[in-house]
């Protein structure tokens, strides 16, 4: 890689965080962003070890992310700049020429499949990369394959000797795995598979990465995967292709369950486990970087009439919009780290056929991948729109995140049918929280349950605004509410049953009470597991002290949200509401000091943003002027004008 000038004319290695001569400063940097960067606390310095007069791109855990990073943003056929002016099979080309490229790169640089480097290659380029559903199939294969299995394929797949696809869902079907219609018949003598579409309902619908069949036709987003049908005539596949860790077929056709009837579907808990760290929690930091970068930058009206235009950052209502996004960002990131560490444990063991962690992970990543997708999906568009017109601009990146991230709701398990998932766990967990204790062997309950056989509070002791300033004391309230609402739902439940209604119209007729305490459940183990993460952050006060108030944030907002359920049973008055509502914007004032640095710690390249709004040096108008002259509309001829405008403009001639 050779070494490029900077402006201040020191050589700049690649990957090394770049520094701002301070003359580069004034024509490069409008103020607005380098004051934000300057006049942020103390505190925030320690989220980066350096800050020359411009913080340099923060390099704190991220020394070994810039390399891999600034190889895969120095060849342009990796560049998305295109992206917003490129037709469905443009995209998918273009996404098709990353995966063959990166795939070049790393065996030319040794980087592994399952290594650092690559992960940070694909976080570089936003997961816009095809041959996603390869890797989905990759990790159905080692969740689900025998040990010969997965050595047999597992370098086919990696060396792309053969593409593989992930065709569970049918045009009938999607949620309903048990209505899924396509036959697997099998042949005794020869020894194979005959596998069949019997129906049109039957066809596969949606896998990305198949041998073509067909496409599925135009689609929200998502253009950088092909995703198409697959109808399947009679075809024959041989009984070792059968992946059998969990299950197997004998050559005269016997079945072996070597697993319970769920195993086979681990690899849907693998994937939506990995999508959260992976691709949906970065969609939601982008579209809050970008978001918050723009609003110090764009002025608009005055706070007092006397006053320059103010940066809409600092109007509170632009705050209201963008910091609880911001807060659950980072709640939402430690969640899903302790999960995917309770993930790795669990996951050893089910492969090692013991089964016992699987319903608590199978609930917590049902309940994580519903509510993360969802708020996720809801934050990227209030930062969309937190962005007036250009947050319209596809050039603003946000739409991009904003339907990216609305796929998320739907893949993976739809977030209605996942949350109901997590409700037959409470339900499961409460009843037993219920039985007499002589019953049946007390088993103890899941730790995220926990709170169900801890006693509980009648009344929040707050007494003063501060008071919702203490972890304890919002958790608590949280853990309040979700045990409320869990034994609601099973009282509604069990009252519907024993009025005579079967259990299954009796629970379709609860599911949206279910729902409920589904979600505030899922509220109660995100804020549970942030106040647990600042917990371990006691030896970085600085740090803690900043996270910590994006915690309160987060809580108090669950809070001032919902605050029907904290009132319901007069656990909060409305006096205390009003105190927690004044803490709340209390703590959005403190925030905004913060804002630009919090937001500059997830450390995206400008390239990975790909927005003309949320560059890294604030150049917004600018760019927003430059990046549109690449639409084609300014770039040829439109033939509307000689088949329409003109004729029309002409038109009145003809009736002189
Ligand atoms: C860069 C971008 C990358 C993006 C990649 C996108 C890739 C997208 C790929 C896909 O979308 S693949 C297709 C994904 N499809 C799904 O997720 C289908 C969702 N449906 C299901 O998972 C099941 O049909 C459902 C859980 C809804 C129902 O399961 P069942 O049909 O077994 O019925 P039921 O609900 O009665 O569950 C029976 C028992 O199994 C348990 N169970 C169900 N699923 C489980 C599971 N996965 N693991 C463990 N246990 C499970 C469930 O808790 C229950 O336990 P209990 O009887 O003790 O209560
Ligand atoms: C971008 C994208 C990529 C995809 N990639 C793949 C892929 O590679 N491979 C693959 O196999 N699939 C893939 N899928 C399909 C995806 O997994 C399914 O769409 C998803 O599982 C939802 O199923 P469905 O489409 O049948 O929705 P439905 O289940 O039909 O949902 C429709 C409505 O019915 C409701 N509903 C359904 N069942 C119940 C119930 N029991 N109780 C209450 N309400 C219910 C839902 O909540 C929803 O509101 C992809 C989908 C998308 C959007």
């Amino acid at each position: 890689m050779q070494e490029e000038k900077e402006e201040g004319g020191e050589l700049r290695k690649p990957g090394q965080a770049e520094r701002w001569p301070s003359r580069a400063l004034h024509f490069c940097v409008p103020a607005p962003l380098w004051e934000e960067r300057r006049a942020g606390p103390q505190a925030c310095e320690r989220l980066w070890p350096t800050a020359g007069e411009r913080p340099a791109r923060p390099t704190v855990q991220t020394q070994d992310r810039g390399e891999p990073e600034s190889i895969i943003h120095s060849y342009p056929e990796f560049s998305r700049k295109d992206n917003y002016f490129m037709t469905q099979n443009e995209r998918y080309k273009a996404a098709m020429r990353r995966a063959f490229h990166i795939r070049l790169i790393a065996q030319r640089l040794g980087w592994l499949e399952d290594g650092r480097e690559l992960g940070y290659a694909y976080r570089a380029l936003s997961g816009d990369v095809a041959l996603n559903i390869h890797r989905v199939f990759l990790k159905a294969l080692r969740s689900l394959g025998s040990e010969e299995q997965i050595a047999k394929w597992d370098p086919l797949c990696k060396n792309i000797q053969i593409i593989a696809t992930y065709a569970q869902t049918e045009l009938g079907h999607g949620t309903y795995l048990q209505g899924l219609e396509t036959e697997a018949t099998y042949d005794a003598a020869t020894q194979e598979f005959v596998i069949h579409s019997p129906t049109l309902t039957a066809t596969k619908w949606w896998p990305g990465d198949r041998i073509i069949v067909g496409d599925i036709g135009p689609k929200m987003d998502f253009d950088q995967m092909d995703n198409g049908f697959l109808r399947l005539n009679h075809v024959r596949v041989p009984r070792e292709n059968m992946l059998s860790r969990f299950a197997q077929v004998l050559p005269d056709g016997t079945y072996i369950k070597l697993g319970t009837a769920q195993s086979n579907y681990l690899p849907m808990v693998v994937v939506r486990v990995e999508l959260l760290l992976g691709e949906v929690l970065p969609t939601l930091q982008k579209a809050c970087v970008i978001a918050t970068r723009y609003s110090v930058i764009r002025r608009q009206s005055q706070l007092r009439p006397s006053d320059p235009e103010a940066k809409v950052l600092d109007y509170q209502t632009q705050q209201q919009k963008l910091f609880p996004q911001l807060a659950i960002s980072y709640a939402f990131h430690f969640l899903a780290v302790s999960l995917l560490e309770f993930f790795q444990h669990a996951y050893t063991a089910i492969l090692n056929r013991d089964f016992s962690l699987l319903p608590e992970l199978h609930a917590l990543s049902t309940g994580m991948k519903a509510m993360m997708s969802e708020f996720c999906t809801q934050g990227a568009e209030m930062c969309r729109r937190a962005c007036g017109g250009h947050g319209y601009s596809k050039l603003s990146g946000l739409p991009s995140l904003v339907t990216k991230l609305s796929a998320s709701c739907t893949y993976e398990g739809e977030n209605t049918v996942l949350y109901l998932q997590v409700a037959r766990f409470l339900v499961k967990s409460y009843l037993q929280t219920q039985m007499s204790p002589g019953s049946t062997p007390q088993r103890s309950l899941p730790p995220s349950v926990g709170y169900l056989a801890t006693p509980d509070l009648a009344r929040c002791p707050a007494q003063r605004a501060a008071d919702f300033l203490c972890p304890e004391l919002y958790t608590t309230a949280w853990a309040h509410v979700a045990a409320r609402l869990i034994k609601d739902s099973v009282h509604h439940l069990q009252t519907l049953t024993q009025s005579g209604a079967d259990q299954h119209e009796a629970w379709n007729q609860t599911t949206v009470i279910h729902l409920q305490a589904a979600k505030a459940h899922c509220y109660y183990v995100t804020v549970k597991g942030f106040t647990e993460a600042l917990e371990k952050l006691e030896n970085e006060s600085a740090i803690q002290q900043v996270l910590k108030r994006l915690c309160d944030l987060h809580a108090i907002h669950g809070i001032l949200t919902n605050s029907g359920d904290f009132l319901h049973d007069a656990f909060l008055s409305g006096a205390q509401v009003d105190m927690a509502r004044t803490a709340y914007l209390d703590l959005l004032r403190l925030i905004r000091k913060d804002a630009i640095l919090l937001t500059d710690a997830f450390d995206f390249t400008d390239e990975c943003l790909n927005s003309a709004l949320g560059c890294y040096d604030g150049n917004v108008y600018e760019r927003l002027f430059q990046w549109a002259q690449k639409s084609p509309t300014n770039t040829q001829e439109n033939p509307a004008y000689e088949e329409y405008i003109r004729p029309l403009l002409q038109s009145w001639r003809s009736k002189l």
